[in-house]
């Protein structure tokens, strides 16, 4: 389980996250939504570490992440997969080199190991015969499904993905989705989504969280997500609604 407390950042003067409290629960996939600049990457990157909160606490079953010593941080980080916005993945390696990549950079395994857990990784992903092809060979789609590969590889109690179906047509997205939400399930992985996507919002969101100017406005589930008495997610639904409508036509 992931807790966050009153999560506050600022840049100078402006103030990016306004106290932001929630909590992620294991076999969930939790969804931030929000409309642009509204600091969901900020929030994201406080959660893992990249970004240091001005106040506020960041819990990994129990354990103070923004709070913990080196030893205890390099602990936490090795149980966190991170899906990037792009996917992230080395041009020069083939397939099952990037999903090895954590495993050549963090474990003592050995390369028969690591090879067996980065093939088990891509099958899982429905990738198993791409390992020796190169990643300007395959399609945008298939970048994302490596890239859940090797965010899964270390086999990780906690997975955040930014934007993960950001360039995939409708079709390709509800899988990536449903990948996500079915690896999340079976593993009992705390995953955390960053989206627009309206798809994914009706689709996969067993709790979603609403940013609005760097506060929480609203959570529940996708069930409630078009029955609020909140303004701006109403509005915001609405715009995503007929963005939707506007890209199908
Ligand atoms: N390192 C930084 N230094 C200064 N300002 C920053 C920094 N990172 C983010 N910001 C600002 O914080 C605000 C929130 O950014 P953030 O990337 O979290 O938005 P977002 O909700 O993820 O939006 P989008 O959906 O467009 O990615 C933006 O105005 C951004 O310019």
């Amino acid at each position: 389980m992931i807790e966050i407390k009153n999560i506050r950042k600022a840049f100078g003067d402006r103030e990016i996250l306004a106290g932001v409290s929630g909590t992620f629960k294991p076999g969930d996939t939790s969804l931030i939504i929000g409309g642009s600049g509204t600091g969901k990457s900020v929030l994201l990157k406080c959660m893992i570490g990249l970004i240091k909160p001005d106040e506020g606490e960041v819990l990994y079953d129990g354990r103070n992440f923004v709070k913990a010593d080196k030893e205890l941080q390099t602990e936490i980080r090795r149980e966190m997969g991170v899906l990037f916005q792009g996917s992230a993945l080395f041009d020069s390696k083939t397939v099952l080199e990037n999903v090895r990549f954590p495993l050549d950079m963090l474990t003592d395994m050995s390369m028969a190991e690591k090879i067996e857990r980065a093939e088990f990784c891509l099958q899982r992903v429905g990738l198993g015969e791409a390992g020796d092809r190169m990643p300007s060979e395959i399609s945008g789609g298939m970048k994302k499904r490596v890239g859940i590969a090797r965010a899964i590889v270390m086999n990780p109690k906690y997975l955040f993905c930014d934007e993960p179906n950001s360039g995939l047509d409708p079709l390709t997205s509800i899988k990536i989705d449903q990948l996500i939400s079915e690896i999340t399930d079976e593993f009992q992985i705390t995953t955390v989504v960053i989206t627009h996507d309206m798809n994914s919002m009706l689709e996969i969101g067993e709790k979603i969280m609403f940013l609005y100017q760097g506060q929480k406005l609203w959570e529940g589930d996708n069930s409630k997500l078009t029955h609020s008495n909140i303004p701006e997610l109403n509005e915001f639904i609405y715009a995503n609604k007929l963005l939707r409508e506007t890209e199908h036509q």
